[in-house]
């Protein structure tokens, strides 16, 4: 099958799509019509060097910094111009670089915060707690007292204590020691076996590469490749030439 027919085939099933999309930060024009795609049920991993504009869009699927022009389609509804509270109950779950927990509430009151209606559906919270199971056995403590990948399971949990249909994380593994990244991997592992569709950011190759299914590459506002990760992964030069150094554990 050739590249253009895989495309047309998988294209009907894309969660969210964007369309040239243009951002701009103030007088600043940082994305330079960007497109690509998410398929529904896998992991698409958006990685390019610093500074590339990943986190911009990310911020701009959110509607955190409003796309100029171009389109952002969750399935089909364009939700480009709406608020990022109503992107966010159409179920576009964020969670940010810098994790955006409040250090001197519990990890319990945490995680309420993110329900709908203050409470928690116990279902829900039992599988949350089967994921992390740190955040179980520090329910009760100041969420500032956990350490760097207690903190970042509590952003996760946060973003997922309600049902959503992608979740778009932000450099999870940012900082965090080997062991940890594993113990992640296992989690974001699981969230995808549970048929959570994830937009992630990352910078550690070895979570990018294991946990991708679909790869999309930026660089000064722009994709510059999209593809399945496995094909990107065995194409050695390919990295080299998009990524370079830029990426930890690169293989
Ligand atoms: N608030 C801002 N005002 C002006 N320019 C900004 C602002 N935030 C980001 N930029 C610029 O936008 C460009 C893209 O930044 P962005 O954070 O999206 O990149 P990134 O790929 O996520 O980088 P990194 O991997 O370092 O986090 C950079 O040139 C950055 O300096």
């Amino acid at each position: 099958m050739t590249a253009n027919l895989q495309r047309n085939v998988s294209e009907t099933d894309d969660l969210l799509r964007l369309t040239d999309v243009h951002t701009h930060i103030g007088q600043y024009h940082i994305l330079h019509g960007v497109s690509f795609r998410v398929p529904r049920n896998q992991v698409t991993m958006l990685l390019g060097r610093n500074g590339a504009g990943k986190t911009t869009t990310m911020r701009t699927i959110m509607g955190l910094w409003p796309a100029h022009s171009g389109q952002v389609h969750l399935k089909d509804r364009a939700i480009e111009t709406l608020d990022t509270m109503t992107i966010a109950r159409s179920g576009v779950h964020y969670v940010p670089e810098n994790m955006g927990i409040f250090a001197g509430l519990t990890v319990e009151e945490n995680v309420r915060l993110a329900t709908r209606q203050n409470r928690f559906n116990q279902d829900r919270l039992t599988w949350v707690f089967g994921l992390f199971p740190a955040l179980e056995k520090f329910w009760h403590w100041p969420a500032g007292q956990l350490s760097g990948g207690q903190k970042q399971m509590l952003a996760i949990a946060r973003a997922i204590i309600e049902p959503c249909e992608i979740l778009l994380v932000d450099e999870p593994s940012k900082g965090l020691a080997p062991s940890i990244i594993e113990s992640l991997i296992r989690a974001f592992r699981e969230l995808k076996d549970a048929d959570t569709t994830i937009l992630m950011v990352e910078q550690n190759f070895r979570m990018a590469s294991t946990l991708g299914d679909h790869v999309a590459i930026m660089d000064d506002g722009c994709i510059v490749h999209e593809s399945d990760m496995a094909s990107f992964v065995a194409d050695k030069d390919k990295q080299a030439s998009l990524l370079g150094l830029s990426m930890e554990a690169h293989q």
